[in-house]
């Protein structure tokens, strides 16, 4: 038995079958005649669904005949996709050949049940202070990463992918929603640069993709991720550039759906369709996934639909600033406008937490009081103050660092700092002990050391 295409609207196209065999949400339906590949998008009345063309639409007409798969979109997982550059449909688009391997997951999967989820929260050192100190990763968490173009955003994620692979023997998934072609590209050479190409899988919904489409570049990204955690005990970075648009995409199918939108025209179904996607980070008792998601925030409007339905997944907030990145300070990530929910005692350890609140209470203070010293000078300050401002500055340098990616363009070596060596190298410098040293010492240096050595 099969269906017949009773209509045509873009790249939505309505299928009607038989009563006693209505295909299910996301099954992959094909066209007889053409072999397109069909997703059944929505269940309408009268035996009709509404799916979203995977492919051309050229050459399709109504009439023409439609068979069930009985399956949804499935994705070749395995170590033969490490390396590999994917396409939303887990074609490889580098020219290397056909992915070798029998293991095919499909592209939407149950989150772990919560029996399985790992309790208790392990810290995932990144090596990068700012990073470690203020906005630490946990494994199955999830970071928010914020910021406007040409603030460090690719270079911070290309960081996070080599770090994950060189100190912790991980695996990075990255899933670009609407990558142009010309980053991709730059990422993937960068990545070869690196050395830790084999062991990222690249899965990339390109810009001439109808947003529909390009928007489900996560999903396979996502069973790739799942059988590294899973399989194989790995734990596994997963990058998503950039959640926003994988919304804004959920909107366009939405409205072509002939669905009414909800608040500022996005899909009523916002909530559930972040929820699919966040709901499969976690980590498991022997493995883990944890994302870094890149976050447009449309006219810097933090109330948008769009980030804020993604605000209660997350872990952590990290905002890029153009304020420091202007000031040379990199990682431009804002001390005192970042978040995060892992900042706790119970999860960091009391020093940890007591150490990074001391920080942020010294460059909060040093921001307070910028105006005055602009205006009457540090001299006007109280002694105390000065000695705040002076430390705060020191902070200040102490949180930027060398990175590995851009050795090329820095001339500095890149430099990985254990946690312990971070606490240690803000306390000392709260305390007093580097007090005669002179701040421009500490500017991109890794620990605290360096900043005495001849
Ligand atoms: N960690 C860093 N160390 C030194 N320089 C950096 C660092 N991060 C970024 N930069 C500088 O800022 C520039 C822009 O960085 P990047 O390409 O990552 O920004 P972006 O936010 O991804 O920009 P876009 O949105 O335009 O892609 C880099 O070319 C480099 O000059």
């Amino acid at each position: 038995m099969s269906g017949k295409i009773v209509s045509i609207k873009e790249s939505v196209i309505d299928v009607k079958f038989p009563e006693n065999d209505i295909p299910f949400l996301k099954e992959v339906l094909i066209i007889e005649e053409t072999g397109t590949k069909l997703e059944v998008e929505l269940l309408k009345e009268n035996n009709v669904v509404s799916c979203l063309v995977l492919g051309k639409t050229v050459g399709i007409s109504k009439g023409m005949k439609v068979r069930r798969t009985g399956n949804y979109l499935t994705v070749k997982v395995g170590e033969a996709v490490l390396g590999r550059t994917l396409d939303v449909f887990g074609n490889p688009i580098d020219r290397k050949g056909s992915i070798q391997s029998d293991i095919e997951y499909p592209v939407y999967r149950k989150a772990p049940a919560i029996t399985q989820e790992r309790e208790e929260r392990e810290i995932l050192e990144t090596g990068i202070k700012i990073v470690d100190l203020l906005v630490p990763f946990v494994k199955g968490g999830k970071v928010g990463l914020f910021g406007g173009a040409g603030v460090g955003k690719t270079v911070l994620l290309t960081e996070f992918i080599f770090r994950m692979i060189k100190i912790h023997r991980g695996v990075s998934i990255f899933a670009g929603v609407g990558e142009r072609i010309r980053e991709a590209h730059e990422l993937w050479h960068e990545l070869k640069r690196l050395d830790v190409l084999s062991r990222t899988t690249l899965v990339l919904g390109q810009m001439n993709e109808p947003p529909g489409i390009r928007a489900k570049a996560i999903f396979p990204a996502l069973s790739i991720a799942e059988y590294f955690r899973d399989e194989k005990n790995t734990d596994v970075l997963l990058l998503i550039d950039n959640i926003f648009r994988y919304a804004q995409a959920g909107m366009e199918v939405s409205t072509l759906l002939g669905k009414l939108p909800a608040r500022a025209g996005y899909q009523p179904t916002l909530k559930e369709e972040i929820a699919m996607v966040e709901e499969r980070i976690a980590s498991t008792k022997t493995g883990s996934i944890t994302a870094v998601q890149a976050i447009y925030v449309p006219a810097d409007d933090i109330t948008d639909p769009a980030p804020s339905s993604t605000f209660p997944h997350l872990d952590s907030i990290v905002i890029l600033s153009r304020e420091r990145a202007a000031k040379g300070f990199y990682p431009a990530i804002d001390p005192l406008e970042s978040r995060t929910k892992v900042l706790d005692p119970d999860i960091v350890g009391r020093e940890h937490y007591d150490v990074a609140n001391l920080v942020i209470y010294h460059l909060q203070r040093y921001r307070d009081l910028e105006d005055i010293i602009n205006m009457l000078g540090i001299e006007e300050l109280s002694k105390e103050d000065r000695l705040i401002v002076q430390r705060a500055r020191k902070l200040e340098r102490f949180l930027t660092q060398p990175f590995f990616t851009t050795e090329a363009f820095t001339g500095k070596k890149g430099k990985n700092v254990s946690l312990k060596e971070t606490i240690k190298g803000c306390k000392e410098i709260m305390e007093g002990k580097y007090d005669s040293v002179d701040e421009a010492r500490f500017y991109m240096i890794g620990s605290v050391d360096e900043a005495v050595k001849p």
